[in-house]
């Protein structure tokens, strides 16, 4: 049987409507319509193909992806694309590049911490990219500390200006994308100065180059910060170093909406809170939520054709071997990627959800909510991350030998991907902010304040203590209720343990700083107990279209059940759940992997991506691999002679040698 024979036998097998399942992961029919049509017209234009780009060098490989974003911004101008979809060209267009920042952070900073006028101003330009943005933040010395960065900006009232310095080589800016080569302005990220005193970091919108000539402007020095991880991948983008010196700019180009700086130096403080500052973060988290399930989601649909594809032992009478999906082992490793796929998507839809909550209620000038929202983007953009550049790898194994090829497309993937686990906050750096969230819910519990939103089920912290899960059989397992309980059980009892801990401190800081590995178990805890439960909520929802809802349901009780099962050891030694329940989670697993076996090439053929947005042999809609990974070996400039270069320097002398050392 031919590789194309077997996906379309696997087809045959689905058991629902893989068309309603589609609309289910693109969020909505318009959504699915949309990014369906921008994958096409990106996937049919020659001039966005992806072929051969790990082998470019760098400058080239820098300069094809100016082209592709100079071309993609023509096609969006010439069909005069809505927001929505430029983003979604851009997305399939998949190639970091300067305008991620310019799009993603330099607009979403002018947008929220920007005044009315600022916006006024600063906005059109942005839109018609007559100016192009970056987000520089991060310094050589500082990127998680975003209080002790060292750049300044101090106001001079004698002629109204702010004058950004960088005061020693550890304050250069270091990392921002799209700064190193292209960006005409940035966000730059500095401590204000006023009167000798100091009122802590804020944005301030800078000039960088010429609008004529692209110099730099003088005094200031920038560049690239040089090749990072792998090939191709991130080398797309230009990060860049940048220093000031005494670079003057007018007062009204600091982001006033939390603190106006006076024409005398006076810092006025709005109604706002300090942390909006760090709001372009939290709106960016909750994208990297979104893609997470996106790259997640492309790993899993390479590896789950190749798996039907490729073949391994088991051959009787010189029949054929067996499907390497169809081993337990294997299927043990896949489904529960598929199904944190489909959980991440949930959870980031939610998050979305939550985020313009947020927005609509921070324009009304209600706060209350800021604080979940920072933990919630900040958690789950570390839980999601984690184990998205985990599940890449892991794909990359499942696959075998192929899967270390550059042609299955997963190297450049995790290559690409892994630095999500960084930007934006390191995981651990964040995981910690949602523990001091955690510890001090825990200890507003006595003071009567009820916790809310994802916290609400520490407000039944009591009964969570001294719940006994009442599973008996497997298929109890399949009731939301048993396996909502026994998360937030763990959850709870992991919180309330470590808040006792650190009040065996005499000083939380310490208490904080010794016990802070297990704080971030408590924070894993809590994020995962957030992405079940938005999966069963989901589950809750009228999904149209025959079997959808079952296959979803089997896919969130593999999410559920496999944490449960990696991590046993906290629901057995919080007492959440008995080593008899915990085997009995397990025989349920294994017959949900089982159901969702003759789905899996469906299940993944719902992320409807194209074969040009996937970039692999191994994971072709056709499953014609070995043609194609022929093929392709073919194509590699090694093979443009049969006789490498180097043969006559390097490999004849020595075989001479070895021939001249045997006759003697
Ligand atoms: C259409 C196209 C769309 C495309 C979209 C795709 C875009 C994708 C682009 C991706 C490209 C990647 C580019 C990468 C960019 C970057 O990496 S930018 C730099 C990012 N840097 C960081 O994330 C730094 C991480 N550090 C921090 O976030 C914080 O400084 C810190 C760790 C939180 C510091 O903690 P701390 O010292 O305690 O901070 P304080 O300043 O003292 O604040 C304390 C209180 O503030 C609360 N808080 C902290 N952060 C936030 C926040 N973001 N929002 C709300 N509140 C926050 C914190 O909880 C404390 O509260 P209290 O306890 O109540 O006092
Ligand atoms: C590809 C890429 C693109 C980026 N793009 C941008 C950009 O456009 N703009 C921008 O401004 N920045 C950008 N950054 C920078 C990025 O935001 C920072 O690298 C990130 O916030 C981590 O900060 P750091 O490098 O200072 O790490 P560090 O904080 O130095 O982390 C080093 C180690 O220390 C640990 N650590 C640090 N603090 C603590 C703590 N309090 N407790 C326990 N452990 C701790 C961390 O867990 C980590 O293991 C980018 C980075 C990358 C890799």
């Amino acid at each position: 049987m031919k590789g194309v024979d077997h996906l379309a036998h696997e087809r045959n097998k689905t058991e629902f409507d893989v068309d309603a399942m589609k609309i289910v992961w693109a969020g909505s029919r318009h959504a699915f319509e949309l990014s369906d049509r921008m994958a096409r017209l990106v996937a049919s234009d020659p001039a966005f193909q992806k072929d051969g780009r790990i082998r470019l060098g760098r400058k080239e490989l820098f300069k094809n992806t100016l082209r592709k974003a100079a071309h993609a911004w023509k096609r969006i101008l010439e069909l005069h694309l809505t927001e929505e979809e430029a983003g979604w060209l851009r997305n399939f267009v998949d190639e970091p590049s300067f305008t991620d920042l310019h799009w993603g952070m330099f607009v979403p900073a002018i947008k929220g911490q920007g005044t009315d006028e600022q916006q006024q101003k600063w906005l059109p330009l942005a839109y018609k990219m007559q100016i192009i943005g970056s987000y520089a933040q991060t310094e050589l010395g500082h990127g998680s500390n975003v209080q002790g960065l060292e750049t300044t900006a101090t106001f001079d009232p004698e002629t109204d200006e702010f004058v950004i310095h960088s005061p020693t080589l550890t304050s250069s800016k270091w990392w921002p994308g799209g700064l190193g080569k292209v960006s005409t302005h940035a966000i730059v990220y500095a401590r204000l100065i006023t009167n000798g005193q100091e009122h802590g970091v804020h944005g301030f919108i800078v000039q960088l180059r010429s609008l004529d000539d692209h110099m730099p402007i003088p005094g200031i020095t920038i560049g690239d910060i040089g090749m990072k991880f792998g090939n191709g991948a991130y080398n797309t983008m230009d990060n860049g170093v940048l220093t000031f010196d005494h670079i003057r700019i007018p007062r009204n180009q600091m982001l006033m909406r939390v603190l106006q700086v006076t024409r005398e130096g006076k810092c006025v403080k709005s109604n706002v809170p300090r942390q909006l500052i760090y709001g372009t973060m939290v709106f960016v988290r909750q994208t990297i939520v979104a893609d997470a399930s996106t790259a997640l989601a492309r790993a899993v649909c390479i590896a789950t054709r190749y798996s039907a594809v490729r073949r391994q032992f088991g051959s009787q009478d010189g029949g054929m071997e067996t499907q390497v999906i169809d081993y337990k082992t294997q299927q043990s490793r896949l489904f529960p990627l598929l199904a944190s796929a489909y959980a991440f998507r949930f959870v980031g839809e939610w998050l979305k959800w939550l985020y313009t909550d947020v927005t609509q209620r921070l324009q009304a000038n209600d706060f209350s909510i800021l604080p979940e929202a920072h933990a919630c983007t900040a958690g789950l953009k570390s839980l999601t991350t984690t184990a998205t550049a985990d599940a890449i790898e892991e794909c990359r194994k499942l696959c075998g030998g192929h899967g270390y090829l550059c042609a299955s497309g997963l190297p450049e993937l995790f290559a690409v991907y892994v630095p999500a686990c960084t930007y934006e906050g390191d995981n651990v750096v964040l995981l910690l902010q949602v523990a001091r969230f955690l510890m001090k819910t825990v200890s507003q519990l006595g003071s009567g304040k009820k916790p809310v939103g994802t916290t609400a089920y520490l407000g039944r912290v009591q009964d969570l203590l001294q719940c006994c899960c009442d599973v008996q059989t497997a298929e109890d397992w399949l009731k939301p209720s048993v396996v909502l309980e026994a998360f937030e059980a763990r959850s709870a009892r992991m919180c309330v343990a470590r808040a006792q801990n650190l009040s065996k401190f005499e000083n939380p800081e310490d208490g904080f700083a010794e016990l802070s590995a297990d704080l971030v178990e408590a924070s894993v805890a809590h994020c995962q107990l957030i992405v079940v439960s938005k999966f069963i909520d989901k589950l809750q929802q009228d999904i149209p279209g025959k079997g959808v809802n079952r296959q979803l349901q089997n896919l969130c009780y593999i999410y559920a059940l496999n944490l449960l099962h990696k991590y046993l050891g906290d629901f057995l030694s919080t007492g959440c759940i008995t080593p008899k329940q915990a085997s009995l989670a397990n025989d349920q697993l294994r017959s949900l992997y089982s159901q969702i076996r003759p789905n899996a090439i469906a299940l993944v053929d719902a992320f409807n991506y194209t074969d040009h947005y996937l970039g692999s042999v191994l994971g072709r809609y056709d499953g014609n691999v070995y043609p194609k990974l022929y093929e392709e070996a073919w194509k590699d400039p090694l093979n443009d002679s049969v006789v490498p270069d180097g043969y006559h320097e390097y490999i004849h002398p020595m075989l001479k040698q070895q021939l001249r050392n045997a006759r003697l």
